[in-house]
């Protein structure tokens, strides 16, 4: 079968003027420095790296924002800058920091008007927005201005719009951020379902480690434009083991915490930060059976972390 995406020796740089008006100098920035990777049809894959990494870059590329400025690429045998109409059909895009709907619009309209921008016919049109309504749960506000709608409601009528078409590639700039932990999940259990009933293929940035764990079987680590890591995620473990944090807010000061389970990192007045190594359930039940506990809260370790351990395994 044929890949989803091929990347080989793909680069970008930027150029850019510096300096003061009469003495500008023209300098050549690195944003994506030759990477190699493909993907293979029905995948969901996490692009991850630190911020100015080059995810978005690469996105851009995807999608045919940008053209490269060195190596191969194509998105289901299409160039994407030079093929950009033909690749539209096959592909969704969502960018999670802003909104491809019509914001003075009801969403009713917005994703009705999607409808003319792939050219789909109609019938086609009507059964998928029935499934779509049904499954991201839009029907409560449909009929709602996009400007009126929650952060989450907004990205499922964002998902909404970007897989009326059908589009056999979903590339997602981070899908979940800024929502809160119920719109998070289901939007994770959404794109889940998505791909294992019509075999979408998935590729996202995320800063959040939670949709890595939950959606992605492969990883790619992006840093400094060039691929750091590629593989699943229990190889990702392997090369920066992540220890997850409770912090524990002890009703008073006290020495640090000593369970089985956990080691005390940090302790700060009546706060101390626990490493976990053992089951955080019965971490936390030992904690509150020996200490008065204020309150109690679960720390995931984040992206940035992850890429600097691996820069240090390596
Ligand atoms: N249009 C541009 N002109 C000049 N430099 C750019 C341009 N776009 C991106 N860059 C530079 O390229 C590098 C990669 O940026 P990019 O936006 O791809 O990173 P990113 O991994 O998406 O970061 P973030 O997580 O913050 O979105 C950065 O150093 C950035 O400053």
């Amino acid at each position: 079968m044929n890949a989803a995406i091929e990347a080989e020796g793909l680069g970008k740089t930027f150029t850019v003027a510096e300096g003061p008006l009469l003495r500008r100098r023209r300098r050549r920035v690195g944003a994506v420095g030759g990477v190699s990777f493909d993907v293979a049809p029905g995948e969901i894959v996490g692009y991850l790296g630190p911020n100015g990494a080059g995810k978005s870059t690469t996105m851009k590329m995807l999608t045919g924002i940008l053209a490269p400025s060195a190596g191969r690429l194509r998105v289901h045998g299409l160039e994407p800058a030079a093929q950009r109409t033909a690749l539209a059909r096959r592909i969704g895009v969502v960018f999670g920091q802003r909104t491809t709907l019509w914001w003075d619009l009801p969403l009713r309209d917005s994703l009705a008007l999607t409808r003319h921008l792939y050219r789909v016919p109609r019938a086609d049109h009507r059964r998928r927005l029935a499934e779509l309504t049904e499954v991201l749960e839009l029907s409560e506000f449909l009929a709602t201005p996009v400007r009126q709608l929650s952060l989450g409601q907004r990205m499922r009528g964002d998902l909404a719009a970007a897989l009326l078409h059908d589009p056999r590639l979903l590339v997602l700039d981070e899908p979940t951020i800024g929502l809160d932990v119920v719109s998070k999940s289901a939007i994770r259990d959404f794109l889940l379902r998505l791909n294992a009933e019509r075999g979408t293929t998935i590729l996202l940035t995320t800063h959040d480690l939670g949709d890595v764990e939950r959606l992605c079987r492969r990883v790619m680590v992006i840093d400094s434009g060039r691929l750091a890591f590629d593989g699943d995620l229990a190889g990702l473990h392997a090369a920066a083991p992540l220890p997850r944090t409770l912090v524990v807010d002890l009703e008073r000061a006290g020495a640090p915490i000593e369970v089985d389970g956990a080691r005390t990192a940090a302790v700060e007045g009546p706060r101390q930060w626990l490493e976990l190594h053992g089951n955080p359930a019965n971490v936390v039940a030992e904690v509150t059976a020996r200490h008065r506990v204020a309150d109690i809260t679960l720390q995931e370790p984040d992206i940035e972390e992850v890429v600097r351990r691996i820069y240090a395994g390596a």
